[in-house]
């Protein structure tokens, strides 16, 4: 029979610990059916009946095989077990089913409720290599770091700096991977598999908001949001209810004053810090996970921004959502109002448990936490007094209670079964499928076309362009009808370095700088590389052929060049479409906009010297000379002075000998070679940005070091 049912088993903590017997009789414990929300339908099979009892300390993966066969539609999320706490927390639920399956209403609502998911890790390790000053030449950032997420709860990891606190956030969303010089080791189970944190499929289920609030600055809250939702959810969402969406997510952010500010940057003041930080989680939240992470989300907060966002937190965590952040020094009302917390301490786990328990830890350790006093900050000066040996010694290092079998990771369809994402059986799966890469590059673009037309730095480019070329064309002024050769040339090669400069510059540092925004947007799976190349490649070639027009609209025809005007833009064009493929090879190699302007003369300056203005390219020792086939520069000048002097150069004229040939000469330019020219101008421009693209892709994948 072909139908999705979602069976749950809900058991607490205090089930688990007090006598199960007694609550059962109280109706915990049971198996209830659901068919999607209708609590009253039963399924049928040759092992389970309607309203039996399963006894959850002898569940066994036997036991729980046929459920999966029933509910186990290919696409459902079938029976997942924690076996935290010595005991199996079955929830069983169709998360494909019941993420797929939800309705119009349940799309339209951020918060709407949501199967969680089970997130249990243990032996978490990471260890700097090759430190001079530690023993061993290595130092221990996380050592047998353990604990558990629970569905509906907020989590805090809590520690003082450099305990190891967004180490352990990086390792567990797979954002930290072993390198030369760091080990990183962990066992990470979500809803019982384990699974490989770096893994695509696994990243995806995890939201992460980042401690930089990476945004767009010249976007809106708004249309952060929305661009968010448009990308991230799946085709079968409707533009009303995106629509919907963002506007109910704005106002549960409480973000409705700024919604339609700028977001802002280091050149635009754009909305405060909380406003920022509750934007970046609005980005995330559309995708309604189950799993949330934030690196700090509080600091630089005020306590009533603070709060705020605590407050969003523990909205998204009563939806079904486990919630894992880093905080610093909370207020006591901040931390009254976590669920959990971990304290780690100097990469160890100090305490982990609720918040209500903690004092009684303390208290057994002789810590009494003092009434009308700050609980976190009690805790917090505790910690630094302890060495790891000092913690071992006094038995403050909270020892590992899951004890969990070593499995093998899960890989393939066994994890995406896992995560409910693995093979459907429906027949319209197409709409469950991210958007397509046409509408990732059409929204991409769109953004883009967007962020141009708000942008200072854009304005400023075409104010500069159209200052420079008139300084150009004033200084050449009318050189062109023959009165001096040189100068003539002169102002072509000027001409030519205009449009070389201003295009190439700009996208150099364009590229850096827009970098964390592109690799948080890349890491939480808002659209591929090639789309990104492709949208930022049809904005560039629009906003080029703008400049080149420019220049040689106010160049041409005050130095009054003698070539076809076409020729010229084609020229211009192409040059300039080169030169920003190296600048963008650059300024996808380097890591922010301040080494990209380090990076300016290597770029620039060769393109200068091989050109052939100081120095004949035979003059140039051989083994350099090789050089000159990747200056992009060198080819727009020999297309240049065909355009202008080809048919000068061509006349059998009287005058002995003809300027215009001995000008072609002595810049090694020859009539026959123009398509290779041309060819070579194009074929840097192909090189340079296939090799910027490889180089994105790869720094893409590779989160940290
Ligand atoms: N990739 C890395 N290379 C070198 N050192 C690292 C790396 N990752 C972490 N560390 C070091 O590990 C320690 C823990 O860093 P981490 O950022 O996790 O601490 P934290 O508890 O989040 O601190 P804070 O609260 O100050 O942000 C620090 O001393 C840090 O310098």
């Amino acid at each position: 029979m072909n139908e999705h049912y979602c069976i749950e088993l809900r058991i607490s903590e205090e089930d688990i610990s007090s006598d199960i017997e007694q609550k059962k009789e109280h109706g915990h414990g049971f198996l209830h059916r659901h068919h999607h929300h209708d609590h009253s339908t039963y399924f049928d099979s040759d092992k389970w009946t309607a309203g039996e009892e399963i006894h959850p300390g002898l569940l066994t993966r036997s036991q729980i095989a046929p459920i999966s066969s029933i509910c186990g539609l290919a696409d459902t999320k079938a029976v997942t077990m924690t076996e935290a706490a010595g005991i199996y927390d079955v929830s069983s639920n169709i998360l494909n089913g019941s993420r797929r399956a939800s309705t119009t209403e349940e799309r339209r609502n951020p918060f709407a409720i949501r199967e969680g998911s089970c997130f249990v890790w243990q032996n978490v390790n990471m260890t700097l290599m090759h430190q001079q000053n530690d023993k061993n030449g290595k130092r221990e950032i996380l050592n047998d770091v353990w604990g558990q997420l629970q569905p509906g709860k907020i989590t805090a990891i809590m520690g003082i700096s450099g305990a190891g606190k967004t180490s352990l956030l990086h390792v567990l969303s797979g954002r930290s991977q072993s390198s030369k010089k760091l080990t990183v080791e962990s066992d990470i189970r979500m809803n019982k598999i384990r699974v490989d944190p770096s893994n695509i499929e696994v990243r995806k289920q995890i939201a992460f908001v980042t401690q930089d609030d990476a945004l767009q600055s010249t976007s809106t809250p708004r249309e952060a949001i929305a661009f968010s939702a448009k990308l991230r959810l799946p085709r079968i969402t409707k533009d009303d209810e995106i629509k919907e969406l963002t506007e109910k997510m704005i106002v549960e952010l409480g973000l409705e004053e700024c919604a339609d500010t700028m977001i802002g940057g280091e050149l635009v003041k754009g909305i405060s810090g909380g406003e920022r930080k509750r934007t970046s989680i609005g980005v995330e939240l559309v995708t309604k996970p189950s799993l949330v992470f934030l690196d700090e989300p509080t600091s630089g907060l005020d306590s009533v921004s603070a709060l705020q966002v605590i407050n969003v937190l523990k909205k998204i965590a009563h939806a079904g959502c486990s919630v894992l952040f880093t905080i610093h020094q909370p207020s006591s009302e901040l931390f009254a109002s976590f669920d959990n917390f971990i304290l780690l301490n100097r990469g160890v786990v100090m305490y982990q448990g609720s918040v209500d328990k903690c004092p009684d830890f303390f208290a057994e350790h002789n810590y009494a936490i003092p009434h009308h006093y700050n609980p976190a900050d009690f805790i917090m000066t505790i910690a630094q007094k302890y060495t790891k040996e000092m913690m071992a010694d006094e038995s403050f290092c909270t020892k590992n209670k899951l004890s969990l079998q070593a499995d093998e990771v899960a890989k393939g369809e066994e994890m995406r079964m896992s995560l409910g994402v693995g093979k459907s059986t429906h027949t319209n799966d197409n709409e469950w499928k991210h958007v397509s890469f046409f509408t990732e590059v059409q929204l991409l673009f769109k953004r883009e076309m967007k962020n141009t037309m708000r942008s200072k730095l854009v304005r400023a480019r075409f104010a500069l362009t159209t200052f420079i070329s008139l300084l150009v064309g004033c200084i050449f002024y009318n050189v062109g009808n023959g009165r001096d050769i040189n100068s003539h040339f002169g102002s072509m090669v000027m001409m030519l370095m205009i449009s070389m400069f201003s295009t190439a510059l700009p996208t150099l540092v364009g590229f850096s700088d827009e970098r964390p925004v592109f690799l948080r947007e890349y890491s939480t799976n808002h659209y591929s590389t090639v789309s990104y190349f492709i949208s930022k490649l049809v904005m560039e070639a629009l906003i080029t052929l703008i400049q080149v027009l420019e220049i040689l609209l106010v160049v041409y025809f005050m130095v009054d060049l003698q070539g076809s005007f076409a020729e010229f833009v084609a020229i211009e064009f192409s040059l300039a479409m080169a030169s920003t493929a190296t600048a963008v090879l650059v300024g996808c190699s380097v890591e922010d906009p301040k080494m990209a302007i380090e990076f300016m003369p290597v770029i620039f300056l060769p393109q200068i010297l091989f050109a052939g203005l100081f120095v004949r390219t035979e003059l140039i020792p051989v083994w350099l000379r090789w050089a000159q086939y990747l200056c992009a520069l060198m080819y727009a000048v020999r297309l240049a002075l065909l355009a202008e002097f080809g048919d000068c150069a061509s006349m059998t004229t009287v005058q002995m000998p003809n300027p215009c040939k001995n000008l072609l000469e002595a810049n090694m330019v020859e009539e026959n070679d123009k398509a290779i020219y041309w060819a070579i101008l194009w074929g840097l421009f192909v090189v340079f940005r296939l090799s910027g693209l490889i180089v994105l892709r790869k720094k893409a994948t590779k989160f940290f070091d």
